[in-house]
């Protein structure tokens, strides 16, 4: 068995240790699917969202498909998008990332387009996979819009891709991998630790001098509710990770990480408040719940907790949305609107750091992630041992998802990136 990198398993697991949590060394096939490839294409992979008025019944009944839930339904999800003319921000971002991401790529001398499709809007997954495939390209590393391992963020992604395959004939033509989820990677977490330091700098100026940081703030780390059911089976089915599965503990495990930078980074100008800013206190929240309320979901949500904090004196809190890569309509809405209200409603001082978007760490970091994976003379560590910088115990995360990983709580389908099933 070849040794090119130890891609496919987290540091954690010293190769050698039997009890590694999710490796499965008997199931790997003759070729590791592991080791570096010649990628000709990379593919940026996202949600999607309407751009239009018109465009938003169509595209709430693309997320939900295949449940049959009523457009009286959906319209009272349908009023976020409508407050803003019917306009999700998250395809504008996703364009800026392509360019960004593409421009990183010229600049290092990498001969590679960057594509782009969506799981619910145009250009859909489908019509990428057509043109990329009209264009030449076979070996495809897609890059997709979310950090962390679930059903929705991963698995779903990778079957989304699995299909498009299906759908388009292309299946055996094409070949698609995708970057390894990148939660704990610097690129990922240098953003928001930059921006917890701002807030927190600016919530120690509004506290005045008779303030206490470590007394009257807290930081309220942020990601998307999933139902508890698809949380404990996130990540790889034998990762023993807790009742929150590797969904939770990759953020707790990156809250982590930020408090502790956030302290430890150099103090100029703040007449040393910084060192006091990693003992403020945490905790990790959950937004934009949906489904029946008889079904358990992760909590708190970030409106209650906020409002747990003002009855226990908390004056100010900074909410991080870690579980996104960009301000989309979650933030916007969830964040800006409902859990802003709350927090002015109990006279909080309160700051929303922002997502990576396209923050020139988060792009590199992108494209590093891209360069672990390629076998081309342009990569001077593809083929052999390469970095793979992950900033948590967690990580390196797999390159290739376990079987098993992040099930499909509905049915099992296929899915591309991952050792069968
Ligand atoms: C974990 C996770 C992420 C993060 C990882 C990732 O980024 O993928 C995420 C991202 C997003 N979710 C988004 C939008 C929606 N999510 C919905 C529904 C759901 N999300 C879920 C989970 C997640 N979602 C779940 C378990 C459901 C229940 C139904 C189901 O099991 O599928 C619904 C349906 C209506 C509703 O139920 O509220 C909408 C409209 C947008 C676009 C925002 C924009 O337009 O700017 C983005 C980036
Ligand atoms: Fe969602």
């Amino acid at each position: 068995m070849t040794t090119t990198n130890e891609a496919g398993t987290p540091a954690a697991a010293a190769p050698g240790t039997g009890a590694v949590p999710g490796a499965h060394p008997e199931t790997l096939p003759d070729r590791d699917p592991r080791s570096p490839v010649a990628y000709d294409a990379i593919l940026l992979v996202s949600f999607g969202g309407p751009e239009g008025q018109d465009d938003v019944l169509p595209f709430l009944r693309n997320v939900t498909r295949g449940r049959g839930i009523p457009d009286e339904r959906l319209e009272e999800v349908a009023h976020h998008y409508r407050h803003f003319g019917g306009v999700s921000p998250i395809n504008e971002q996703n364009r800026a990332l392509q360019a960004a991401l593409q421009e990183e790529l010229r600049s290092r001398g990498v001969d590679l387009p960057v594509l782009w499709g969506n799981r619910n809007w145009d250009p859909y997954l489908a019509d990428a996979i057509r043109d990329a495939h009209a264009a030449g390209h076979r070996k495809i590393l897609a890059v997709v819009t979310s950090a962390y391992s679930s059903y929705s963020g991963c698995r779903q992604y990778r079957e989304d891709l699995a299909g498009a395959l299906e759908e388009t004939g292309l299946a055996g033509e094409l070949h698609i991998d995708k970057v390894r989820n990148y939660f704990d990677h610097p690129g990922f977490v240098t953003p928001f630790v930059e921006g917890v330091r701002e807030a927190l700098q600016r919530t120690h100026d509004q506290l005045g001098p008779d303030g206490d940081i470590t007394r009257d703030a807290h930081v309220l780390f942020v990601t998307h509710s999933i139902p508890t059911s698809t949380a404990v089976t996130s990540g790889p089915p034998d990762a023993e990770l807790g009742e929150e599965g590797a969904y939770g503990a990759q953020h707790r495990a990156v809250a982590d990480v930020i408090m502790a930078s956030a302290g430890a980074m150099s103090d100029v100008g703040t007449g040393g408040s910084a060192a006091q800013f990693a003992a403020v206190p945490w905790s990790l929240v959950y937004q934009s719940r949906s489904g029946a309320p008889t079904t358990p979901w992760l909590e708190p949500d970030i409106n209650d907790a906020i409002e747990a904090l003002a009855e226990h004196g908390t004056k100010a809190v900074v909410i991080v949305p870690i579980g996104f890569v960009s301000d989309h309509m979650e933030v916007m809405w969830d964040l800006d609107e409902e859990a802003m209200e709350t927090a002015q409603e109990k006279g909080m001082y309160a700051e929303r750091v922002a997502t990576p978007g396209v923050h020139p760490e988060f792009v590199r970091g992108l494209i590093d992630l891209v360069q672990e994976r390629l076998a081309s003379p342009s990569n001077p560590e593809g083929g052999t041992p390469c970095s793979r910088p992950a900033l948590t115990p967690l990580g390196p995360w797999y390159d290739v998802c376990r079987p098993g990983c992040c099930a499909n709580p509905r049915a099992v389908k296929p899915a591309v990136a991952g050792l069968a099933p």
